[in-house]
């Protein structure tokens, strides 16, 4: 089954394209990395799809239905969670309660607590469930972003750029994790770092001035010329 789908979704600033006719089509279950070159496009594609940007024109389906009108928020309702390039956590808070209140969004009563147990569980940080969540390193703070998302029981998680800024051991932890998680839950991955392409990804599509330019199994878009072009034509 396919959980989420795009048909000719664009979008345009003032005149510039930052996304063309994009159609992808995503089965319910699957690691897709989403890469491409700077400025390709692959943010404002999944900003379209969580409903913070407003395409230009084109509809997002996700689980059966038209959500293209949804707010975001309607659409975590429904089992989309994602997270951002920029650090989202309150850094005066607990991490227990950054967690809650992102659970918050979707479930309600005792299904809080179990959920954020859950996700802390899940990404390594039980030990520091109450930190201040600005008292945690970077690695942390992504991954309790992650806690964030995983705490919504999402249908499709939306991580963009979720290793930048990491060191080498985290990236491990992070691949671990998402090999965990794959089966559980459909995941999209906004992803620079090859390696954890290659290592967690079951598809990939390749964004390239803001249409999909190939898409097909790691080892397939590590092969592909046309691929290889666009990366070296951006330096
Ligand atoms: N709010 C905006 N206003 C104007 N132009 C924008 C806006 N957001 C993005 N763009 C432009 O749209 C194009 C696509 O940007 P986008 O951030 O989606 O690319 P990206 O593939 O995510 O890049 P990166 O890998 O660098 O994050 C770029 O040319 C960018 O400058």
């Amino acid at each position: 089954m396919t959980i989420l789908s795009t048909r000719g979704l664009s979008k345009s600033f003032d005149g510039l394209q930052a996304v063309t006719n994009v159609d992808f089509d995503l089965p319910q279950g699957e690691v897709r990395a989403l890469i491409g070159p700077n400025g390709a496009g692959k943010t404002t594609l999944v900003g379209m799809i969580c409903g913070r940007i407003e395409p230009t024109s084109g509809r997002v389906q996700f689980d059966g239905q038209d959500i293209t009108s949804l707010p975001a928020h309607a659409r975590i309702m429904r089992g989309m969670a994602y997270t951002f390039q920029i650090t989202s956590v309150f850094a005066r808070l607990p991490v227990t309660e950054n967690v809650a209140l992102a659970a918050r969004r979707r479930l309600t009563g005792g299904a809080v607590d179990s959920a954020v147990e859950n996700a802390l569980a899940r990404v390594g940080l039980t030990d520091e469930a109450h930190e201040e969540a600005g008292n945690l390193s970077y690695g942390h703070q992504r991954l309790l972003e992650i806690a964030m998302g995983l705490a919504q029981s999402p249908r499709l998680l939306i991580l963009d750029e979720p290793t930048q800024g990491l060191s080498e051991g985290e990236i491990d932890d992070f691949k671990a994790l998402i090999r965990e998680l794959a089966g559980d839950t459909t995941i999209l991955l906004i992803e620079h770092n090859m390696n954890v392409v290659m290592e967690t990804a079951d598809q990939v599509s390749v964004l390239n001035f803001g249409e999909i330019l190939a898409e097909g199994t790691p080892q397939e878009i590590h092969e592909n010329a046309a691929v290889q072009a666009a990366y070296l034509g951006t330096g």
